[in-house]
């Protein structure tokens, strides 16, 4: 018997893939033969980004691009039940975890969000990891119903290519009952690009807090350096030192890169809360008694100001050296 297909929603902004997405892909292929999912245009320069990640379907509703979160899950309730298709994967982002909710609700499945990593029970059912409570608690969530919906945290697994050597086919679909229209985006602005990843994805953040004293320029140098996002204490945000949109933590963003430094930065559990599940945590703090001490896998006890410029410049020559 053929396995049902599992569905990857693609994220892209104007046709340009969003990293995630092909951690999502990965991730996928683990679980059944993966059929990706696009919603608006900008398909066709993909392809062969989307072929190279094991694609070989990719279903496409050529949405406009102001679409509502509604619209989307409509759009993937209806993929869901017209492909037969028992699970959909999602990235965990703001938007896409209402998304999630509201294909779910059509579609009857059951819903998980923030998921750290997937796989199938031994009677085929999704198993899905999970950390709570600022990452002190992991848990194992079973989705007992047969269809699931499941968004995938950025960074839950790294993304690997697995070329299928063809394009993949590509399924147009029309949205056949749109959602009833009772909002409209009137307006959007893109926020000015710093060219750094974003901080809620990014595989590498440096965060700053109020050792810093509203200087981030020693914190920017080393994020440049690891290619990694700059990111705040909600003291740094609040002092105005850095954009709100830098701040990690419980009112903040939520973030699980694969190393977190935290520089002059205490580790009070508000920031814990958004950051606790990274992969490796580095401190540096001038107090050997900060708290962040407890829960970082290195710690340096030092001025940021002398550390980071240090590291920043070691790490330039270790990649001068491999150049
Ligand atoms: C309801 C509520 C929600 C909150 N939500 C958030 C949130 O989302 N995110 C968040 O971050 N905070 C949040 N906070 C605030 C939180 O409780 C802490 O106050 C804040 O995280 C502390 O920021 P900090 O580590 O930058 O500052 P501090 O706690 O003041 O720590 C500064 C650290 O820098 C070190 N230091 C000083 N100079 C240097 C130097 N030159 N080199 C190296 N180290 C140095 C010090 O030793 C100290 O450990 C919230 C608070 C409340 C009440």
């Amino acid at each position: 018997m053929t396995q049902p297909a599992v569905l990857a929603l693609v994220d892209h902004h104007d046709g340009v893939v969003r990293a995630p997405a092909f951690e999502l892909l990965t991730l996928a292929r683990s679980l059944g033969p993966v059929e990706a999912v696009w919603l608006g245009s900008g398909l066709a320069d993909a392809l062969d980004l989307l072929a190279e990640h094991g694609v070989s379907t990719v279903h496409q509703v050529d949405l406009e691009a102001d679409v509502t979160v509604a619209t989307s899950a409509r759009a993937l309730a209806e993929i869901m039940v017209e492909s037969g298709a028992t699970t959909v994967l999602l990235s965990s982002t703001f938007e896409n975890k209402e998304v999630a909710a509201l294909t779910a609700h059509e579609t009857g499945a059951g819903l998980s969000v923030d998921a750290a990593g997937l796989e199938r029970s031994g009677e085929g059912r999704l198993v899905v990891h999970q950390q709570a409570f600022a990452a002190t608690w992991t848990l194992q969530v079973e989705i007992t119903t047969p269809r699931a919906v499941v968004a995938v945290k950025p960074n839950a697994v790294p993304a690997e290519a697995e070329p299928t050597g063809q394009a993949p086919q590509v399924v147009v679909h029309a949205l056949v009952s749109p959602p009833a229209a009772r909002t409209r985006v009137v307006e959007r602005t893109v926020r000015p690009s710093s060219g750094r990843p974003e901080l809620g994805e990014a595989q590498v953040v440096v965060a700053g807090g109020r050792g810093t004293e509203g200087d981030f320029s020693a914190v920017e140098e080393l994020a440049e350096v690891l290619g990694g996002a700059v990111g705040a204490t909600r003291v740094a945000t609040d002092e105005g030192w850095i954009g709100h949109e830098t701040q990690i933590g419980q009112t903040g963003v939520t973030i699980s890169p694969r190393l977190y430094v935290g520089a002059g930065v205490s580790g009070a559990v508000h920031h814990r809360g958004g950051m606790q599940s990274s992969g490796t945590i580095v401190a540096v703090n001038a107090d050997p008694e900060a708290p962040i001490f407890e829960i970082a896998d290195f710690g340096v006890v030092g001025d940021l100001f002398s550390v980071l410029p240090q590291a920043a410049a070691e790490l330039r020559r270790l990649k001068a050296e491999q150049a």
